[in-house]
């Protein structure tokens, strides 16, 4: 069975049993009729994948892993703020009209910044350091510039990964301060979890853990009904993850040089975004 899976089922659980619903309380999302979308949520949940194991896809539903994929190459390779340069729809309704999601994600990732070798954005950084100084505990990137909050039409949720290094397994926490569990919990941790394998690809490390660390877990009210009805579905052995072997440099890759071999899952669901 997918150890993903058990970990989704295992915090949904938790979340409708042990969670506080927002009723009553001022929130921000809104669902397209204008309902408010109020939600049921756990503060502090952390998850820990290991991704020598197995890719942390789940099995209930499908997640789109090349939609995914293409997602964290447009903010973490492309560095782009900009959605003609992503292949789907995910962000159009945070757009502006010229397609800009503002100061955020990839724009913030663009920034070059001085260290004492020289100017580098934050994810040149990351990589000078995996292979120049592995051991090291300030491998980090950071999104949540307050400086440019005020020019991000939604301030960015999955903020921050720090990257440590424990003999030649690369580990990563991804810092994530809001979550829509339904819509996006899975697609996240898929899109990290590619990401750590592409660098430990590029660094010549061998993938370790993905530790997930979310502050507000949350699943909306009209999404109730669809995980409770998930939570009743089978269960399939995890799929292996093929990446394209001849692959050594993190600017190269595409979404086609990954590949799931043996993705069993349940049919797919319609699921409402709270805008
Ligand atoms: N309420 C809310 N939830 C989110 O998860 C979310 C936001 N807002 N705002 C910004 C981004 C956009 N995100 C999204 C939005 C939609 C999908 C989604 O529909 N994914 C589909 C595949 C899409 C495709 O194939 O093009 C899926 O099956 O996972 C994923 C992430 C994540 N973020
Ligand atoms: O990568 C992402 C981006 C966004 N989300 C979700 C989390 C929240 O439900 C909304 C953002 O609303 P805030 O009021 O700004 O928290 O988007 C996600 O889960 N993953």
């Amino acid at each position: 069975m997918s150890k993903a899976d058990l970990i989704f089922i295992k915090m949904c659980r938790d979340i409708l049993e042990n969670g506080v619903s927002s009723e009553g309380e001022v929130v921000r999302a809104k669902w397209s009729d204008g309902t408010l979308a109020h939600t049921i949520k756990k503060f502090g949940v952390v998850n820990r994948y290991d991704l020598n194991e197995e890719f942390p896809i789940m099995t209930l539903r499908p997640t789109n892993l090349k939609a995914a994929i293409d997602e964290v190459l447009w903010i973490w390779q492309k560095k782009s703020n900009d959605i003609k340069e992503l292949n789907s729809r995910i962000w159009d309704s945070w757009a502006d009209e010229n397609g800009s999601i503002g100061k955020a994600y990839g724009y913030q990732l663009s920034i070059k910044h001085k260290y004492p070798e020289g100017y580098f954005d934050q994810v040149d950084r990351v990589l000078y350091d995996l292979k120049n100084n592995p051991y090291s505990r300030r491998i980090i990137v950071n999104m949540y510039n307050h400086e440019d909050l005020n020019e991000m039409n939604l301030y960015p949720c999955a903020y921050s990964m720090t990257f440590n290094v424990t003999g030649r397994k690369l580990n990563a926490v991804l810092n994530q301060r809001s979550q829509d569990i339904l819509v996006a919990n899975n697609w996240n941790v898929c899109q990290y979890a590619a990401l750590v394998h592409m660098f430990a690809r590029v660094s010549g490390l061998e993938v370790g853990e993905l530790v997930h660390v979310i502050a507000d877990a949350h699943i909306y009210d009209r999404h109730i009904p669809l995980i409770n009805e998930l939570l009743e579905r089978q269960i399939y052995d995890a799929p292996k993850l093929l990446i394209n072997p001849d692959k050594d440099d993190f600017y190269k890759f595409t979404v086609d040089d990954f590949v799931l071999q043996g993705y069993q899952k349940g049919t797919q669901i319609k699921i409402p975004v709270a805008v």
